[in-house]
């Protein structure tokens, strides 16, 4: 299985980055296309049998796959200026917001398409990647689902909830960090340095969350084990409230659809 990353840039670099380390493709079967060759260069270092170019058309001759990792407004252009070829070829792509029918327009209603939404935690391997299908067999789907379950938790969706779960995953990741931000300020203001601050906060994170994930209970359910009556925590929680916590996540998360 061959695959073409067209665009080396977050998304792009880290996904190839990811495959190397996966079982699932070899470093030798990956392309990797960007216009300049500084984060070319960054792969090569990570692994010299990579291969990298500057031309995208000379990236997809042979691939399998032809992943696209380009920014959403220059899709139509890089694929308009390659020669796709969707009898052979598969189109994976992780431009967000563009559906499938605006790649049918281009490349044709019979191509196989996956559109593939990571985070940034990806980079780690940590990622929650989102995966919808068009014309795809469940094989395909599984061949998706496998590669980038090697890179954290991948899950297969409708494209109908792309948009609301993009929000919680993808754009969400930015709203955690905006939450740890928040509290390593009122470390610092507390006269925490700021080090030790954000190493508590994001411990307390990663924590919440495998509470979560480890025992799928319901966060109420973890909340009200920490929250003692006339204790310090429920002060806090209802400072939250009374500042429209909830409302903001939420409208944060509608806002970002
Ligand atoms: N950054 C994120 O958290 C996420 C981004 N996405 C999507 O991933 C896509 C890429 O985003 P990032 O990786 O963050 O952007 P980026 O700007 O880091 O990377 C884009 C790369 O494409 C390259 N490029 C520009 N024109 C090109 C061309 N004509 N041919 C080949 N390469 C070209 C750029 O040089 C750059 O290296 C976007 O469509 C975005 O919607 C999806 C999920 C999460
Ligand atoms: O902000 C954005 O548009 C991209 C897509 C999801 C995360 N980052």
């Amino acid at each position: 299985m061959k695959i073409a990353i067209i665009g080396a840039g977050n998304m792009g670099g880290a996904i190839a980055r990811g495959i190397v380390q996966g079982s699932k493709v070899k470093a030798v079967d990956i392309t990797v296309a960007n216009p300049s060759n500084g984060k070319l260069d960054a792969l090569k270092a990570f692994n010299p049998e990579i291969n990298v170019t500057n031309n995208n058309q000379e990236a997809i001759e042979n691939a399998d796959i032809v992943l696209l990792a380009v920014k959403p407004w220059l899709v139509k252009s890089v694929l308009e200026n390659i020669s796709f070829d969707a009898k052979k070829q598969i189109l994976v792509t992780v431009a967000a917001g563009v559906a499938f029918t605006e790649y049918c327009k281009i490349i044709g209603e019979s191509a196989t398409i996956f559109r593939v939404i990571p985070n940034t935690a990806i980079s780690l391997l940590e990622s929650t990647t989102l995966i919808a299908s068009y014309n795809a067999s469940k094989e395909q789907e599984q061949f998706m689902l496998d590669l980038f379950d090697e890179m954290g938790l991948a899950m297969i969706i409708n494209e109908s909830q792309m948009s609301a779960a993009t929000a919680l995953t993808s754009c969400g990741i930015a709203y955690v960090l905006k939450y740890i931000h928040a509290a390593v300020e009122a470390g610092v203001e507390m006269g925490i340095y700021p080090k030790d601050a954000q190493k508590m906060v994001a411990q307390s994170v990663k924590g919440a969350a495998e509470l979560l994930l480890q025992n799928d209970t319901h966060p109420a359910i973890e909340i009200d084990k920490v929250t003692t009556p006339g204790g310090l925590t429920i002060k806090g929680l209802n400072e939250l409230e009374h500042a429209g916590f909830s409302s903001a996540i939420i409208r944060a998360m509608k806002a970002s659809r």
